[in-house]
């Protein structure tokens, strides 16, 4: 044997019995979550006990990537136990998530970034369909596309909350990469027409503009459905992401082509339950206000007062009337803190309506 093939043998030895600690740590781990899932069980009976704690999930998560020695990143070392934790909670009971489909869009993988792979992931063809598909109780939790770094807001999804009981539970980012598809039969000469999502080929414009000028570009439903269509229509291409290439096997012409290349999408997790504070939270809220002067500075005074940070304002216009607005708001903090109480309390005072949205750990993932 060559000192090499020895070496070699020795680190693959040595790996094998790390494996082997791993492997029995994680079970070991696994046990434990199942007592934790007991325990909430003997102290609740009968109650529908929520086996899933958001905030829990991202103190942990915080916590290794803190902690975590390296070599690897702590991204990747939290994405690691993301999973673990996915696979422990799923021990008890698989969790539903619903999510703006078909399979393959942007929004299933940020229900798995968030969630981790031991979900049951079910697709639903609009917006309103996965705030429904939560409200009766058949998903425990829905994932919805709320903004983007290059499009702005996704106002169906801010309009969803004026009728909506549901709260947002967490958010999540997710790094937005498009690429040119096509099949493997159809040649790059040949494409007369590219698909996509509305908001994927507004964030490719430019480049489509430089490279793809005077190709036909047309809106569908979803990056999944364009990716659909251009595995089945010879000829066409799709933008998409990974997750819609590898659905429906085709082939990248052009890789990363978003015009920004920060280009991110931001989701929230809808649920039933209110989420206890982690200890690095954000809460939203929607308001209207009387129309009168000054009615805006009213509303944004306390906060500034309070010394608490908004990260959004967004103005909707009300059903209610013409003319009439809603703001949507997301600040710092969590509605427990009695900072954040006092100043909530103050704008309901003022306010025509006030609905509190939830409060959620900052995405840490
Ligand atoms: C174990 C618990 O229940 C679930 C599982 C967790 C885990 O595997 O670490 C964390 C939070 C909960 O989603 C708990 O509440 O601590």
């Amino acid at each position: 044997m060559s000192d090499e093939q020895t070496k070699l043998g020795e680190l693959r030895d040595r790996i094998d019995g790390i494996d082997q600690q791993i492997m029995d740590l994680i079970s070991a781990r696994a046990r434990c979550a199942q007592e934790v899932a007991e325990v909430k069980m003997t102290y609740n009976p009968g109650a529908d006990v929520f086996f899933y704690r958001p905030e829990r999930e991202a103190q942990v998560l915080r916590r290794i990537k803190e902690q975590n020695p390296g070599p690897l990143s702590g991204e990747e070392m939290a994405r690691l136990f993301r999973e673990i934790m996915s696979a422990c909670l799923a021990l008890e009971k698989p969790m539903h998530i619903a999510f703006l489909g078909p399979a393959g869009t942007f929004t299933q993988a940020a229900a798995l970034k968030h969630f981790g792979h031991s979900v049951v992931s079910v697709p639903l063809a609009a917006i309103d369909a996965v705030f429904r598909e939560v409200e009766s109780g058949s998903a425990h939790y829905g994932v919805v596309p709320v903004e983007n770094s290059t499009e702005g807001m996704i106002n169906h999804t801010l309009d969803m909350f004026m009728s909506s009981p549901l709260k947002i539970c967490g958010e999540v980012q997710l790094r937005i990469h498009h690429h040119l598809l096509a099949s493997a039969e159809t040649r790059e000469g040949e494409i007369h027409r590219i698909y996509s999502h509305q908001q994927s080929l507004a964030q490719c414009r430019q480049w489509l503009d430089a490279n793809r000028f005077g190709i036909e570009r047309v809106p569908v439903s979803s990056n999944a459905e364009a990716a659909r269509r251009a595995a089945e229509e010879p000829g066409t291409a799709a933008i998409a992401g990974d997750m819609a290439a590898e659905l429906y096997g085709l082939e990248k012409l052009a890789g990363n082509i978003e015009d920004r290349p920060d280009n991110t999408t931001r989701f929230l997790i809808i649920g039933r339950e209110s989420v206890g504070p982690s200890g690095n939270d954000k809460s939203s809220i929607l308001v209207s206000m009387r129309n009168k002067p000054g009615a805006l500075y009213q509303l944004l005074e306390p906060f500034h007062r309070d010394g608490i940070s908004l990260t959004r304002i967004e103005t909707r216009p009300s059903p209610s009337g013409t003319w009439a607005y809603v703001f949507y708001i997301d600040f710092e903090g969590h509605m427990e803190e009695p900072k954040v109480a006092k100043v909530l309390a103050e704008i309901d005072e003022e306010a025509v309506e006030l609905k509190r949205l939830g409060s959620y750990p900052v995405g840490v993932l």
